[in-house]
């Protein structure tokens, strides 16, 4: 029996901290590593997007953050087969986000946000970004 691929959810959170929003570098694979992302990663099967969210950040950063609406509209990958999904997001607590998995992390004023190589697919995301930074 033919079954069609689901198509994949990749969820990223943009985490705001006074008036700035955190830049993760990405230091794999060697296609996207120098690009700079928000921190987030695939959907598992069967799993929350908020979940995979609190997951993601904890496995990437070792925060606990919160997760707030939704941040521009779904932004088609890879030909159809991927959707990514951005959230708004806030730290726990003050945990510090911490260099675990990325190449270099910097938190990101409105007017600093074209400083960094952004990968392609946020750009959407990033254009809009000024008017949740305040
Ligand atoms: N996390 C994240 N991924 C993004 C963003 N923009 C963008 O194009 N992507 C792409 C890069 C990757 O091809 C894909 C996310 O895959 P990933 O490798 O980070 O996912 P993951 O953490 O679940 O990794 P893995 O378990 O498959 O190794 O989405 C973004 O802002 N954040």
């Amino acid at each position: 029996m033919f079954v069609e691929n689901p198509i994949r959810i990749i969820v990223g959170a943009a985490i705001i901290a006074d008036g700035r929003v955190l830049a993760c570098e990405r230091s794999d694979p060697p296609e996207t590593a120098g690009r700079w992302e928000f921190p987030g990663g695939k959907v598992e099967p069967g799993e929350d997007e908020v979940d995979a969210l609190v997951r993601e950040c904890a496995e990437e950063l070792g925060v606990r953050v919160t997760i707030g609406e939704r941040i521009g509209d779904d932004i088609p990958m890879g030909h159809g087969r991927a959707v990514l999904k951005v959230y708004a997001a806030t730290l726990v607590d003050g945990d510090v986000p911490q260099l675990l998995e990325h190449a270099a992390l910097r938190w990101l004023s409105a007017d600093e946000l074209d400083e960094v190589p952004w990968l392609p697919a946020d750009a959407p995301i990033v254009a809009v970004l000024p008017g949740w930074l305040g």
